[in-house]
């Protein structure tokens, strides 16, 4: 499929630093917003309906899943997430730039379906630095850090099918790449129209 917005794909395994680096991406950039997925799991602390995501029970997803209202679905640390047609199709077709914040399963999946989708995998610097970053965000029990420490193995092994590897190694560098990376594929995209020039900064000669 074809779209004139940007799609950006930002996959990382839990408690490498993905959600906190996207928010601090749309924080810089207000020409970004990112897609609000549905999950048939249960909302924590502050999470709003809607806002971090959209809750629905297992018949919903499943509805949803049989009518084909998803671009892509996965299973993901037991419980299912999607991304919706009608979460991103009205940006793109606008010509806006959408990041979708999902697995490895998903990335893939939508690659097949948007050639254009520019693939960023995000990884931690070391084992170690994970399962203590998992540890102090201290939403996990132990059990749920070992099991995604395991699932992380399994999520870094796919990470070389991607466009680009970012390692969340110093916050500020990583996010600075991850601009560059957004900076570089507009630029990518005006180029291959170059039917106008490219303009950067604001223009104020009326
Ligand atoms: N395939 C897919 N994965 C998603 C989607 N939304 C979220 N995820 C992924 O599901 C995983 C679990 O997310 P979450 O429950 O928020 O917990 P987190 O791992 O602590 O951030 C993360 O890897 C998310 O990126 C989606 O729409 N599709
Ligand atoms: N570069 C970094 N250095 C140290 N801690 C970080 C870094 N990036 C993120 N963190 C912290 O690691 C924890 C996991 O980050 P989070 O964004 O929730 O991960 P994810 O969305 O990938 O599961 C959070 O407590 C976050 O503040």
């Amino acid at each position: 499929m074809e779209y004139a917005g940007n799609l950006f794909v930002v996959a990382a395994p839990s408690g490498a630093g993905k959600s906190s680096l996207v928010k601090a991406l749309l924080e810089l950039d207000a020409r970004l917003a990112v897609s609000v997925s549905h999950t048939t799991r249960a909302p924590r602390g502050q999470e709003q309906h809607g806002r971090e995501y959209w809750f629905v029970d297992n018949p919903t997803f499943d509805a949803m899943v049989a009518r084909g209202d998803f671009y892509e679905w996965a299973q993901v640390h037991g419980n299912r997430y999607g991304t919706s047609r009608q979460a991103i199709e009205a940006r793109l077709q606008a010509g806006e730039d959408v990041v979708l914040e999902i697995d490895f399963q998903g990335a893939l999946q939508i690659k097949q379906l948007f050639a254009q989708a520019v693939l960023i995998f995000i990884l931690p610097p070391s084992w170690e630095e994970l399962r203590q970053r998992l540890q102090r965000r201290g939403e996990d029990s132990p059990e749920v850090i070992e099991q995604r420490m395991a699932n992380a193995r399994v999520e870094v092994a796919q990470a070389r099918q991607f466009d680009y590897i970012v390692v969340n190694a110093l916050f500020e560098t990583a996010l600075f790449d991850l601009k560059t990376i957004v900076h570089a594929q507009r630029l990518k995209y005006l180029a291959q129209r170059r039917s106008r020039p490219a303009v950067f900064g604001a223009l104020q000669l009326n």
